[in-house]
């Protein structure tokens, strides 16, 4: 079963000097199981619509969005909004953690919307923290810590449901280099210990050259895909850039 298949996905938004400007057109893209992928383009490509649809947080205009083969198009929006919340995990680039609440809070709302009584009786917070290295702040508010140890209360935030997929839209976007390296090691040890497939948007050729495939997306289509053969990421990256300046693949 794969993760995520989105099949001929099209989104057009109403904007008043040109109507119905197409930003997604006819998108096909599928990820397997447990598979870590980015998707690239240049500003203004469609990087965050496509991230925005294939997650559920917007309605696409035509096609089919399958995750763990459910149709998300075809729910109700009661029903996707519970659908999300089992099987979806997102990370954004500005963390996004309510501030009223500790981090061990925050990561605990996915699990009190969903009255998981098992998990939030047990210690999967307290191991998962431990896990991404902030299980020493998780008493401390969001404003008290550091924007790296944020984007990582938030992940823990994002796979306490164990999720089928997580996206991430520029998750090291607000983040210095020492961080984001730290942040990318985490994607890639949750990539490797759990079984959830992520799918990650970055402008980013050294964010890039963590995953195992990286989608480039031109003016709303699917401009082409490259596949890293080998652990080797700098030869990777290397790729990655000649594509981002010759402009085809
Ligand atoms: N809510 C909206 N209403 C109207 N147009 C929008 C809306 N959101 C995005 N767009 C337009 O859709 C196009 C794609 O935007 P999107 O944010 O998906 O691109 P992106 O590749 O993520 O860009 P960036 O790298 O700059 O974040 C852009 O032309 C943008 O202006």
């Amino acid at each position: 079963m794969n993760a995520l298949e989105m099949r001929q996905v099209s989104k057009k938004y109403w904007i008043h000097t040109n109507r119905n400007t197409m930003v997604l057109n006819n998108i096909d893209i599928v990820l397997g199981k447990n598979e870590f992928v980015g998707i690239m383009g240049t500003s203004g490509s469609g990087k965050t619509t496509l991230l925005n649809v294939a997650s559920g947080i917007d309605k696409c205009d035509g096609g089919d969005i399958f995750i763990g083969g459910q149709n998300i198009c075809a729910m109700k929006k009661n029903e996707l909004s519970l659908f999300r919340r089992n099987h979806i995990g997102m990370v954004f680039q500005d963390f996004n953690l309510l501030s009223s609440l500790t981090v061990r809070e925050n990561i605990m709302v996915p699990l009190i919307l969903d009255k998981n009584t098992e998990k939030l009786e047990g210690d999967d917070v307290e191991r998962l923290a431990k896990m991404l290295d902030i299980g020493s702040i998780l008493d401390q508010y969001p404003y008290e810590i550091s924007g790296g140890q944020q984007q990582r209360a938030a992940i823990c935030r994002a796979i306490i449901n164990d999720p089928e997929i997580l996206f991430a839209d520029e998750p090291t976007g607000n983040l210095d280099s020492q961080s984001s390296k730290r942040v990318l090691s985490y994607f890639e040890l949750i990539h490797q210990t759990r079984e959830a497939s992520i799918l990650m948007v970055t402008h980013d050729p050294f964010s890039a050259r963590h995953c195992q495939r990286v989608i480039f997306l031109q003016d709303g289509s699917v401009l082409g895909e490259i596949s890293r053969q080998s652990s080797d990421k700098e030869s990777f990256m290397n790729r990655i850039l000649d594509v981002l300046q010759r402009g085809h693949i």
